[in-house]
């Protein structure tokens, strides 16, 4: 069986600057992957060559086996790929509930769709509000929601579209300590329980511990290491890659 995500040699480069630099791993089905690496690795950049945010200038992106080096962000979703960013994407004054049926009207397919009255999407949002533990919330405006509320409606929203393959990009930024374990918790149920492919960005060790079956470090737009995680926290070259800072 094909794998779910392949790259092959990937590159990007920017104002002569290479930002990723000949990246090629594969990812199976129900794989937990997490990227760790210094600020400024490539990190986020490698999310957006596979998410299709920015166009590959080498090497070559498969989903399922399909090549989709050359296709754009809608296109990749349709395969069932979605992620979330780094940065917060939510609008302050909207609610909860709004921005999981705005999410499903948009999943819902053509314009003429987008008439649909609110009520035809309830059940949907309901649950997608329930899975995330954010029922209680959903009146809510999200600007008045905990750092940890937010992130877990960023994931509501994207599971609208029941990707198969998840990007998420330090989902775990800007969250309290309180709020970490739930949050980690939710992420593995979408792993284990619901058996979707994660491939996540994060810089603490002690989350990805628990849920990540490989580790891969990137160094400088290169994958410096992909393996268990016992075995990159044991690896030379990792340790100095970061200087002599503890993993
Ligand atoms: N559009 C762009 N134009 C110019 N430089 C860019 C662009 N996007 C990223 N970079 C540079 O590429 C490098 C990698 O950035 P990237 O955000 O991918 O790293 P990262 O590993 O995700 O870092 P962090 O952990 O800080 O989020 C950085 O030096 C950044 O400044």
């Amino acid at each position: 069986m094909a794998p779910v995500l392949r790259l092959d040699g990937v590159g990007w480069s920017v104002g002569g600057a290479t930002i990723v630099d000949d990246v090629s791993f594969a990812v199976r089905e129900g794989e937990f992957l997490a990227f760790i690496g210094p600020n400024g690795a490539g990190k986020t950049s490698l999310f957006n060559l596979i998410s299709g945010l920015v166009p590959a200038v080498r090497g070559s992106i498969a989903l399922d086996g399909a090549d989709v080096t050359a296709d754009g962000v809608a296109a990749r979703a349709r395969r069932g790929l979605g992620r979330t960013f780094q940065t917060s994407s939510l609008w302050p004054a909207m609610s909860v509930a709004e921005h999981v049926r705005l999410a499903a009207q948009a999943a819902g397919g053509g314009s003429y769709r987008l008439w649909r009255r609110a009520a035809a999407y309830a059940g949907q949002v309901t649950g997608v509000l329930e899975r995330t533990g954010l029922a209680h919330r959903a009146g809510a405006a999200a600007g008045s929601l905990s750092h940890g509320e937010k992130r877990k409606l960023e994931l509501a929203v994207l599971l609208v579209g029941e990707p198969r393959l998840m990007l998420l990009d330090e989902p775990m930024a800007g969250v309290s300590a309180e709020e970490v374990p739930a949050l980690t918790a939710l992420i593995r149920s979408l792993h284990r329980d619901e058996g979707r492919t994660v491939l996540m960005v994060e810089h603490h060790m002690d989350v990805l511990l628990g849920l990540a079956d490989r580790l891969a470090v990137m160094h400088h737009g290169t994958l410096l290491a992909l393996d268990t995680p016992q075995a990159v926290m044991a690896d030379a070259t990792v340790q100095s890659a970061y200087l002599g800072e503890a993993l």
